[in-house]
C-alpha cells in the first residue's frame, strides 16, 4: 500500500447553535424574553468562541462556532466542508458527524429535510404515525445533499482519473446494524415486530489489513450521478427509525451513517486505484427520559422510547469514553480505547484517532433549560477537538487483494513453468489423478488463466452491487421498484464477501496443491528415469557379461580343439621327423639324397609356422581348423611318402651292403670318410651297427660342411684361407678318389658358412687331412667278414624289414596318438584334401644343396632308435 501521510490533523469541531423552535418556548414567555434569559447563560462570543455563564463564565473555543442565524449554506462554507470533499476525492477518508442533544438540530444539519407525520400503519393501530422526510430541495438542505452535489462536481473536473462512487447507508438501532438500503431491513418490517422478534442485524468484522471494522453483507450501490446517490439516500431515509417525543417531533432513534465510497482510477495506470470513504453520521441524540416523555405518549411508546434512550445513551457514553481517552496528552497511546464497546465507536474507529479527516458538528440548543446538556456537549466537543488523526491516502483493499493475487499467480506460473521445463516431455502417469503428466501439466497451465479470471470476477462481484435492481428499464433509479423486486424474491442473494474470498483462497489452495502435485510428479519422474537408466545399464552389463561368458566358453572350446589339433600335428611332426631321421639313416646307408621329401617337409613346416604366427594375432586366438587339418593331411601324406621311401631305402641299403661285401674298398673309403669327422672315435672291426653309428657322424659332417663339386665353390666360401682350403679339399678328394668311393666326381670340403672361418675349422680340416692320410684299409676286411655271416640277401632284407616294423610298433606304442590314428584323416573334408592334393601336385621339387641338418632332438631320438634296434637284434 502506498501511503501518503499528512501531519497530524486535529478533529475539527464546529458548534452550531440552533435557532429557537416551538418546543423551546414556553407558553408564558416570548421569544425575545427567552432569548435574553438564555443569552445570559450561553452565547456566542465570536465565530470560534462560545461562552457559558452559569455559575462560572467560561469561554469554549472551537474551530468554528455558528450562531442560530447561520444558514445551511453558511455552515457548509464556514466549516469548509468542501475541503473534506477534496480530501475524499484525493483519496483520504473523511468523517463528518453531528453530535448533540436530542432536538438540537443534528438531523437538520446533516439532512435539512422537513418531516411530516405518516399515516398509521395498517393493522398496527397501536403505533402512532412516524415522521417522513420531505426531500424536496430548498435552501435548508443539509450537508449530505451538498456534499453529494459537490463531490460529483469535483470528480468531473479531474481529467487524469476516472471515478466510481458507491454508497451504503446503515443505521444502528439498539446496538444492531440495519441496512437502510436493504428492503428486508425496512422500517415496516421492523415496526411490525415486537421487542423479542426484531430482525437480526448485520454483523461487524474487523479487517486486520485495513485496521477497520466492516459490516458484513451491507448493500453497496454504485452511483453514476448525484441523482442516483440521492435516490439511495432518500430510500434509506424511509427506513430510518424515527419517532416523536416531547422534545422532537421527528427524532432520530438510531445512529445513521451514510458512506460514500469514492474509487479513483488513473486513466494511464488503471492498476493505480485509490479508494476513499466519506462517512456522514447523524447521531441519535442523548436525552433524558424525564424530558422526552410526556403524558400524551402511550405506555407502549413510552416504554419503547425509554429503551431506545437507554441504548442511545449507552452508545453515546462509549463515544464519550473514546473521545475522553483520545483526548489525553498522549492521545491514548498505550491505553485501551473502547472502540469495540459499541457498534457506533467501532464504525467510527478510523474517524476518531484514526486515519480520517474528521469534522464534528456539535449542535446545541439555545434554550437554557438544556444548559446541562449543552455543557456536556461542549465539554465532549472540546475533548474531541483535541483528538489527533493521521489521515492516510489509502488504496482500495480490493486492489490490494487483486495485486496480491496477481503476484501470487505470477509466482505460481513461474514455478509451474520451471517445473515444466525440468520435467520435460514425459508420458508418465500422475499417481494422484491417473492422467498422463503432460495432460496434468497442460490442464494446470490452462486452468491458471481461468482461475485467475474467476478470481478477478469474484473480486469484481464483491464490488459490483446489484444497482440494476433499483433501476427502471430506462435506467432511472426507482427505489420503490427495487423494494418490490426485493420483496418478490423469497430468498434474495446477498453478496457474501467472506465466502467469495474463501472461494478464492480455496482456488489458490487448489493451484498450490496442483503445483505440489506437479513437483511430486517431477521428482518421481526424475527418480523413475534414474532407476530406468540404472536398470537398463544393469541389463546391458548383464548381457555383456553373459556374452562374454559365452565367448569365453567358445574360446575355450576352440582352444581345446586347437590344442588337440596342435597336439596331433605335433605328433605328426614328431613322427615326420622320426621318419625323416630314419630316412636320413637310410640315405647314409644307401648314399641317396631325399631332398625332394625334405623340401616338402620344410615348405610345409614354414607354412605351418607362418600360419601359427598369423593365427596368434587373431582376436579370438583361434586357429584355422581347416588349415590345421590340411597340414595334418599333408604331414600324413608326407609320412606315407617317407615310409615308402624308407622301404625303398631299406631295399637299397641291403643292396649296398651286398655290394660292399663284394667291393671292400668302396665300403672302406666310405667309412674312412666318416672317420675323418668322428674326431678319432671310430673303432676298427665294427659291424653293421657301427656303420649306422658312422652314419650319425656323417650327419655331423654335413652340419659343418657342404659338399661341392667345384673347387671354385670352396674357394668362394673360404675367404680367410681360400688357397689352403682348396688344397686341403683337393687332398681329400684325391684320397677319396684313390679309395674308389667316388668315381664320377671329385669331392672338396669347404666351410658351411663364412662365420666359421676360424682356426678350429682349419684344425678340423687339418685333422681331417691327417686322419684321412692315416686310413687303415684293413678295417674293411673285418666288415666284410662280419657281413658274410648273413646266409643270403633275402633273409637279410626280411630281417631288416621286421626290425623296422618292430621299431615303428614300439614308437606307436609309446605314442598312441601317432599317425596311425586314422580318425584325423576323416576330419579333413574331401574337398580340402582334393585341393591340397592338386596343390602339391603342381608344386615342382626344388633342388637344394645338401640335406637339412638333424636337430638335437632328432639326434637323441636316433640314438634311442639305434638302441632299440640293438635290443631287437
Ligand atoms: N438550524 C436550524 N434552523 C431551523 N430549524 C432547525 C435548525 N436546527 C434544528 N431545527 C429544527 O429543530 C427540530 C429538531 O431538529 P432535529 O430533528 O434536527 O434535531 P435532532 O438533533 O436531530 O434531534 P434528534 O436527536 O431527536 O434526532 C427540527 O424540527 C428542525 O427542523
Amino acid at each position: 500500500m502506498k501511503k501518503n501521510f499528512r501531519n497530524k490533523e486535529k478533529v475539527k469541531v464546529a458548534i452550531r447553535l440552533r435557532p429557537y423552535i416551538d418546543q423551546d418556548l414556553p407558553n408564558n414567555i416570548g421569544l425575545e424574553e427567552q432569548m435574553v434569559q438564555d443569552r445570559h447563560i450561553l452565547y456566542v462570543q465570536d465565530d470560534c468562541t462560545v461562552v457559558t455563564n452559569a455559575k462560572v463564565k467560561k469561554a469554549h473555543r472551537f474551530d468554528k462556532v455558528l450562531d442560530e442565524e447561520v444558514t445551511q449554506q453558511d455552515l457548509y462554507e464556514e466549516c469548509e466542508i468542501d475541503k473534506y470533499v477534496d480530501h475524499v476525492v484525493e483519496g483520504y477518508n473523511a468523517t463528518i458527524f453531528a453530535f448533540g442533544q436530542t432536538g438540537s438540530g443534528k438531523t437538520f444539519t446533516m439532512e435539512g429535510y422537513k418531516y411530516k407525520m405518516s399515516e398509521t400503519l395498517n393493522g398496527f393501530s397501536q403505533f402512532e404515525s412516524t415522521p417522513v422526510a420531505m426531500t424536496r430541495q430548498n435552501e435548508n438542505v443539509g450537508i449530505i445533499p451538498r456534499i453529494v452535489s459537490e463531490l460529483y462536481e469535483k470528480i468531473e473536473r479531474v481529467e487524469f482519473k476516472k471515478y466510481r462512487i458507491y454508497c451504503s447507508y446503515l443505521q444502528i438501532y439498539q446496538e444492531k446494524i440495519y441496512d437502510l438500503l436493504n428492503p428486508l431491513h425496512s422500517r415496516k418490517d421492523y415496526l411490525q415486530s415486537n421487542n423479542n422478534q426484531q430482525p437480526e442485524g448485520l454483523k461487524l468484522h474487523f479487517d486486520v489489513r485495513n485496521d477497520r471494522f466492516n459490516v458484513d453483507n451491507l448493500y453497496k450501490f454504485e452511483c453514476k450521478n448525484v441523482k442516483e446517490l440521492m435516490n439511495y439516500f432518500h430510500y434509506g431515509l424511509k427506513n430510518k427509525i424515527m419517532s416523536s417525543h416531547a422534545l422532537n417531533e421527528a427524532s432520530s432513534r438510531s445512529h445513521c451513517i451514510l458512506s460514500i465510497t469514492v474509487e479513483s482510477i488513473e486513466r494511464e495506470n488503471p492498476d493505480n486505484i485509490i479508494v476513499s470513504t466519506m462517512q456522514l453520521v447523524d447521531l441519535a441524540g442523548s436525552e433524558r427520559s424525564s424530558q422526552t416523555l410526556n403524558l400524551d405518549l402511550g405506555e407502549y411508546k413510552s416504554t419503547k422510547l425509554k429503551k431506545e434512550a437507554i441504548d442511545i445513551n449507552k452508545s453515546l457514553f462509549t463515544l464519550r469514553q473514546v473521545v475522553s481517552m483520545l483526548n489525553r496528552s498522549d492521545g491514548g497511546k498505550g491505553k485501551y480505547i473502547p472502540y469495540r464497546e459499541s457498534k457506533l465507536t467501532s464504525l467510527l474507529k478510523h474517524s476518531l484517532g484514526g486515519n480520517s479527516f474528521c469534522l464534528m458538528i456539535a449542535c446545541i440548543s439555545p434554550s437554557s433549560k438544556f444548559f446541562n446538556e449543552n455543557i456536556s456537549t461542549l465539554t465532549y466537543a472540546s475533548k474531541a477537538s483535541c483528538i489527533s488523526n493521521k489521515p492516510i491516502k489509502n488504496h482500495d483493499p480490493k486492489n490490494k487483494v487483486i495485486s496480491g493475487l496477481k503476484k501470487e499467480v505470477q509466482s505460481l506460473r513461474s514455478q509451474l513453468m520451471m517445473a515444466h521445463n525440468l520435467m520435460g516431455k514425459s508420458n508418465n502417469v500422475c499417481s494422484k489423478c491417473g492422467k498422463s503428466l503432460s495432460e496434468t501439466e497442460e490442464e494446470s497451465i490452462d486452468s491458471l488463466p481461468n482461475m485467475t479470471s474467476e478470481l478477478q470476477e469474484n473480486i469484481n462481484s464483491s464490488a459490483v452491487t446489484p444497482a440494476s435492481r433499483l433501476h427502471n428499464a430506462d435506467g432511472k433509479n426507482n427505489p420503490e421498484l427495487a423494494l418490490s423486486r426485493f420483496n418478490s424474491e423469497k430468498q434474495p442473494k446477498l453478496p457474501d464477501f467472506k465466502k467469495m474470498f474463501e472461494k478464492n483462497e480455496t482456488m489458490m489452495d487448489k493451484m498450490t496443491e496442483d503445483l505440489m502435485s506437479l513437483k511430486e510428479i517431477m521428482s518421481a519422474q526424475n527418480k523413475l528415469g534414474l532407476f530406468e537408466r540404472i536398470l537398463l545399464s544393469a541389463k546391458m552389463v548383464k548381457n555383456v557379461l553373459k556374452r562374454n561368458l559365452e565367448l569365453n566358453k567358445d574360446y575355450m572350446d576352440h582352444t581345446l580343439q586347437i590344442d588337440d589339433l596342435q597336439k596331433k600335428l605335433s605328433q605328426f611332426q614328431l613322427e615326420n621327423e622320426d621318419i625323416r631321421d630314419r630316412l636320413s639313416i637310410m640315405e647314409a646307408l644307401t648314399g641317396t639324397d631325399s631332398y625332394y621329401i625334405q623340401m616338402n617337409y620344410s615348405s610345409v613346416k614354414d607354412e605351418f609356422t607362418a600360419d601359427m604366427s598369423k593365427n596368434k594375432k587373431d582376436k579370438l586366438g583361434m586357429l584355422n581348423q581347416d588349415k590345421m587339418i590340411a597340414l595334418i593331411y599333408e604331414f600324413n601324406k608326407e609320412n606315407s611318402i617317407l615310409k615308402k621311401r624308407i622301404e625303398r631305402m631299406e631295399k637299397k641299403k641291403i643292396k649296398n651292403k651286398f655290394m660292399q661285401i663284394n667291393d671292400g674298398m668302396s665300403s672302406t673309403a666310405y667309412s674312412n670318410h666318416n672317420i675323418g669327422h668322428n674326431k678319432g672315435k671310430f673303432k676298427y672291426g665294427h659291424t653293421s651297427d657301427k656303420i649306422l653309428e658312422d652314419a650319425d657322424d656323417d650327419q655331423s659332417y654335413a652340419r659343418g660342411y657342404k659338399c661341392s663339386s667345384s673347387p671354385k665353390f670352396a674357394e668362394r666360401h673360404c675367404d680367410a684361407e681360400p688357397v689352403r682350403c682348396v688344397i686341403d679339399a683337393a687332398e681329400i678328394n684325391h684320397n677319396l678318389n684313390r679309395s674308389g668311393y667316388h668315381k664320377n666326381s671329385s669331392y672338396q670340403l669347404e666351410p658351411l658358412s663364412g662365420k666359421k672361418k676360424t682356426k678350429n675349422h682349419l684344425g678340423r680340416r687339418d685333422k681331417l687331412i691327417k686322419d684321412t692320410r692315416g686310413i687303415d684299409f684293413r678295417q674293411f676286411d673285418t666288415i666284410n667278414s662280419s657281413l658274410m655271416n648273413y646266409e643270403d640277401m633275402d633273409s637279410q632284407i626280411n630281417l631288416e624289414k621286421s626290425n623296422i616294423k618292430r621299431n615303428m610298433t614300439a614308437i606307436r606304442t609309446k605314442n598312441p596318438n601317432s599317425h596311425s590314428n586314422q580318425s584325423i584323416y576323416n576330419i579333413a573334408p574331401e574337398d580340402i584334401q582334393s585341393n591340397l592334393l592338386s596343390k602339391f601336385k603342381k608344386r615342382k621339387p626344388q633342388s637344394i644343396m645338401g640335406k637339412l641338418p638333424p636337430t638335437k632332438k632328432s639326434k637323441t631320438r636316433i640314438k634311442n632308435y639305434r638302441r632299440q634296434l640293438n635290443n631287437y637284434q
